[in-house]
């Protein structure tokens, strides 16, 4: 039997910028766009930032911060496509879509910049936003946040994302050419591990979450949930948080980290601004793949298959 086609067709350096972003949303995206010529420099063809990267991270911020990605969002259409097609925001409603734009067709680098919050006019919703740019500065999809971050740990910590931002409707898997398949969501959606599994089920070598855990949930479930997802569907995973500040109002965990398709820690940071490199292979994945062959061995006569049936790739 002819082997299946690589995940990943060659080698790519990934770099996850931990950033210290602040109040003042020009410094954000200028520093950004210094870290990310950074990391580009070191030759990293991917570059991903933190949730939130432009911003402090809270639901009184997000008002305040959010830009109009687009006018329009018609029914069945995501909002990549909404944009293709009605064109890019202008300058002063989305500066963070511009510089991340620019900034990725200057480096040549695939750009998943993080996430930010949206204001859609029409809807008059929130949503906490990915966008991912590819060498030439074309946005080639977004995800809004699945599930909303609501949770009351006791005496610990609470936080209600839902009280300001309407969540996202689909999955998101997108296609870098010369590479394969990268599946995108936000923090708390790897607690979900059905998008995970749906993207790898369909081609994946990476998943990626821009995410901000605390100092009460990320000791306990950042790393286990990254192994996890890893462990579960033989891929990459990728965590890229803001750098901790004791000063802001809400407590990053940091500790960016690259898992491999074995579930272990290749590369990770501390609670500083750091940004940590990883290559990745289709090497590994075959090797895990072959070793403990999870693949063949399903029992979908059993229970289903999360990646079959009706998936939603675009927004409402
Ligand atoms: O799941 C968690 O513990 C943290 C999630 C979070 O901080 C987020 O979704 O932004």
């Amino acid at each position: 039997m002819p082997s299946p086609p690589p995940l990943l067709r060659k080698q790519l350096k990934i770099a996850l910028i931990q950033l210290a972003s602040g109040a003042d949303k020009s410094h954000n995206l200028a520093h950004a766009r210094s870290k990310i010529l950074e990391a580009s420099k070191a030759g990293a063809k991917l570059i991903v930032l933190p949730e939130c990267f432009n911003s402090p991270y809270g639901t009184q911020y997000f008002p305040k911060y959010a830009e109009i990605l687009s006018t329009d969002t018609p029914a069945q259409s995501s909002v990549a496509s909404a944009i293709r097609s009605g064109g890019p925001p202008s300058e002063d409603q989305s500066p963070s879509y511009h510089m991340l734009s620019k900034v990725a067709a200057e480096t040549e680098s695939y750009l998943l910049g993080g996430s930010i919050p949206e204001y859609v006019p029409k809807t008059r919703k929130y949503h906490n936003t990915a966008l991912f740019f590819s060498p030439d500065g074309e946005l080639l999809a977004t995800h809004r946040k699945v599930h909303l971050f609501d949770i009351d740990i006791p005496g610990k910590i609470s936080f209600h994302e839902s009280e300001v931002l309407s969540p996202g409707n689909k999955v998101t898997l997108v296609d870098l050419p010369e590479y394969g398949k990268v599946g995108v969501a936000i923090c708390y959606d790897i607690r979900f591990p059905e998008l995970a599994t749906i993207a790898a089920r369909h081609g994946a070598f990476l998943l990626l979450y821009p995410g901000a855990f605390n100092l009460t949930t990320g000791p306990l479930h950042w790393e286990l949930q990254a192994r996890a997802r890893a462990v579960d569907n033989q891929v990459y995973v990728g965590l890229c948080s803001p750098a901790r500040d004791m000063e802001a109002s809400y407590h990053a965990w940091g500790h960016s980290m690259l898992v491999d398709p074995y579930a272990e820690v290749v590369a990770q940071a501390d609670e500083k601004e750091q940004i940590v490199y990883a290559e990745l292979n289709n090497e590994k994945m075959e090797e895990v793949r072959k070793s403990i062959p999870l693949l063949g061995q399903r029992r979908f006569d059993v229970y289903p298959d999360v990646s079959k049936g009706e998936i939603k790739w675009e927004d409402d």
